[in-house]
């Protein structure tokens, strides 16, 4: 079966399950591959008809069904996700008057993946950003892209490679003709222009804002705009600047599935490097998780800091003191159990499993407010 009909099957699971919310993003996605304009008006009339039928979900499965059967006639070719789109070799940066040193970083960046960039603040996060967009030159290394087809001008280049920086700039006039302006700028006709925008807003859960300004907007709304007027110009690369830094935890885990979602396009797959300070959110949606400490770069599957791998580290939070924790341990080999201020951390040998850490604390009845398995997660370093 083709990548295509997977995703056609997924969306028909969601809507069997009633999963609606959901089910409804990803039939966006999958009508968005078809770049068949009939389709996306389609979309947009069913957008326009949930709008004003907010609680009749009954009538949207029934309606979205309709719109399903009619993208299994279409055909879509999947895009080559093979070789990376950016590789970097040994990149450096030193900036002369902090004297803060980046790298060097290697790394493949390839489309279709998420890349979560995390770390503490000042240890070098936008400054990688930068230096992958072409806005700021490294002092050594590499850089190499190679894009779908080849890059006649500066503009093409600004296209394929989005920056977006954590402050962007003011704009006039509604949303919706903002984003016409982007495509009228590539001289597509204007009733095209008009239903290419209008699912774009759709996409971006943006319906009910576009006749908005600037000022009207929330800085969610902000960065939704920033999307829809770069995803308009079918970038290759997307490098965010902490896109969830204004977002409720809800809107973030939104927009990093929709993210998500939209860069796995099957005829436009998008590289998505995002930095952020929300780990667990970033860890949960990335494919790979670089983490910069002091402008130095590891991969979340390697050691760092001479730590080993083959341990179990249990973050917990207790209101119980660390004696009757270490009791509730005693049978587990248990390395060291630190209390960093916050948290617990405990370090068992690697071999023993997280469910018997559940069956210590309970068997103890130790109260646990909160407790994960944070092995593999890139938390390790910054609670340690
Ligand atoms: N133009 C510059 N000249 C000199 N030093 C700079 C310059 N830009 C950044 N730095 C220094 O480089 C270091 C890394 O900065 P960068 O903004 O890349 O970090 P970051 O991880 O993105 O931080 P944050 O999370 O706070 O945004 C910092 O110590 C900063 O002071």
């Amino acid at each position: 079966m083709s990548l295509y009909l997977q995703r056609l099957e997924e969306v028909k699971s969601f809507f069997d399950n009633k999963d609606t919310v959901l089910g409804y993003r990803k039939l966006m996605d999958c009508a968005m591959d078809t770049q068949d304009m009939d389709v996306y008006k389609k979309m947009i009339a069913l957008t326009d008809w949930k709008e004003q039928h907010v609680n009749n979900e009954t009538g949207l499965i029934s309606r979205s069904m309709e719109v399903l059967s009619l993208l299994q006639t279409k055909k879509v070719e999947p895009a080559s996700t093979q070789g990376p789109v950016i590789t970097a070799s040994d990149i450096t940066k030193t900036y002369g008057r902090s004297g803060f040193q980046l790298g060097p970083v290697s790394i493949d960046i390839k489309k279709g993946h998420i890349y979560g960039l995390v770390g503490e603040n000042g240890n070098g996060k936008t400054t990688l950003l930068r230096i992958l967009a072409r806005e700021l030159n490294n002092t050594s290394g590499s850089l190499n892209y190679v894009f779908k087809e080849d890059i006649a001008s500066d503009y093409d280049l600004r296209a394929k490679l989005v920056y977006i920086p954590q402050r962007t700039a003011t704009w006039y006039g509604s949303l919706k003709d903002n984003l016409k302006f982007v495509l009228s700028n590539y001289g597509v006709a204007p009733e095209e222009n008009e239903t290419r925008v209008l699912m774009m807003i759709a996409r971006l859960g943006l319906w009910n804002y576009k006749q908005l300004k600037w000022s009207e907007l929330s800085s969610g709304y902000k960065m939704r705009f920033e999307l829809a007027r770069t995803l308009l110009r079918k970038p290759e690369v997307m490098l965010l600047d902490e896109p969830l830094a204004n977002l409720d935890v809800l809107a973030q885990q939104v927009v990093l599935e929709d993210l998500k979602s939209i860069c796995n396009s099957v005829v436009n797959p998008i590289a998505l490097i995002l930095s952020s300070q929300q780990l667990y959110e970033v860890e949960k949606v990335s494919d790979k998780v670089i983490y910069l400490k002091n402008g130095q770069y590891t991969d979340n599957n390697a050691s760092f800091k001479g730590e080993t791998l083959d341990q179990l580290i249990i973050e917990i939070d207790s209101t119980s003191d660390r004696e009757a924790i270490k009791k509730a341990f005693e049978n587990l080999p248990i390395e060291k159990l630190v209390y960093n201020g916050g948290v617990y951390l405990a370090y068992f040998a690697g071999d023993t499993q997280f469910y018997r850490v559940l069956y210590a604390l309970g068997a103890a009845q130790i109260e646990v407010t909160y407790i994960r398995n944070i092995s593999s997660s890139t938390r390790r370093f910054f609670v340690s």
